[in-house]
């Protein structure tokens, strides 16, 4: 059989001028820093201060904590780093957003409330500006253990964090965590003989708060409990028999619409005093449709009254 390793190649080089590489021209702009201009420092009137102005999608690893196990992890998380500009300047130096993120990952930077609060504040003050907002979503993980026979598993929700720096302001927080969870239609059960459909719903909590008023405990495991706690199971990764035996039972035992998802979720938000006001949204992943059910609740607990 022929080889063809055999053969000898063009060199490297000779292989990249062969696929269309060109030599770099002379050219006669400055290539110091201190030579280039800076247009983004360049002052007129711009007609409009930007409210944010930044970067998003960045992937980057976090570290964080968390009361369930495992405690410390790090997790990858998309990030948002944005300040505001005022309308006598053109951009913002962007390359400051992610240089700051690579000296706090060096600092072994974590992300919770004093970490963002501590990021924010610096942001906005290499930035130059008077407003600053971080956002980072990230997978959660936790370990799981079945009903009846403990076995051990990794379950995960999609948790953010999002901190707002208004200079002379409390920070305010914006927090969610998407879980998904087992369903079972009461309506089903109610009119069958024997049996109830039940689906995976997606439940996704969204809370604000201010600097004054942070929890006392791991903000995530508060709202995973809010959402499983009223749902007609929570999801495991590993179930034997006797676990698969419990959980069906549990759900025909608790069964749910969506809309009884959203109203136990949003009271069980109205119970918690860091919380200044709240979003629930529920949705089914109809087993007997095509389509989802939807229930979205929002209410702000500092204007309205439950009751
Ligand atoms: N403001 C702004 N910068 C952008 C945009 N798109 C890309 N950039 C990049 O931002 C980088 C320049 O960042 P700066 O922080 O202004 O760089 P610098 O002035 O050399 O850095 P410092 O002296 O530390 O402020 C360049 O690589 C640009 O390509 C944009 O839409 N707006």
């Amino acid at each position: 059989m022929k080889s063809y390793a055999a053969q000898p190649l063009p060199s490297k080089e000779e292989r990249l001028i062969r696929f269309g590489s060109v030599p770099p021209i002379p050219g006669n702009k400055p290539t110091t820093k201190e030579k280039m201009s800076d247009l983004q420092n360049r002052s007129h009137d711009y007609l409009f201060n930007i409210n944010q102005v930044g970067i998003c999608k960045v992937r980057h690893p976090i570290q964080i904590r968390s009361e369930l196990i495992p405690d410390i992890q790090t997790t990858v998380a998309e990030l948002t780093l944005t300040t505001s500009l005022q309308r006598e300047s053109k951009g913002i130096n962007m390359s400051r957003l992610t240089e700051l993120l690579e000296r706090y990952r060096r600092e072994k930077w974590e992300a919770d409330f004093e970490g963002l609060q501590r990021l924010a504040a610096e942001m906005a003050e290499y930035m130059e500006q008077t407003q600053a907002e971080i956002e980072l979503e990230f997978p959660w993980f936790y370990e799981r253990s079945s009903p009846v026979l403990g076995m051990t598993g990794l379950n995960h929700s999609q948790a953010s964090m999002k901190v707002i720096y208004a200079q002379g302001n409390p920070l305010e927080f914006v927090l969610k965590l998407q879980t998904a969870v087992t369903t079972l239609c009461p309506c089903s059960k109610e009119i069958s003989e024997y049996s109830a459909h039940n689906q995976r719903g997606n439940v996704t909590v969204t809370v604000e708060l201010d600097e004054t008023s942070l929890p006392q405990s791991d903000w995530k495991t508060l709202l995973l409990d809010a959402i499983e706690s009223n749902a007609s199971s929570p999801l495991h990764p590993v179930l034997k028999r006797p676990d698969e035996k419990a959980v069906t039972e549990r759900a025909y035992e608790n069964p749910r619409f969506v809309e009884d998802m959203a109203r136990l979720v949003a009271a069980d938000l109205y119970e918690m005093d860091f919380v200044k006001a709240f979003k629930v949204e529920c949705r089914n992943e109809e087993s007997i449709h095509l389509h989802d059910a939807l229930a979205v609740i929002s209410f702000d607990n500092t204007t309205e009254a439950a009751l």
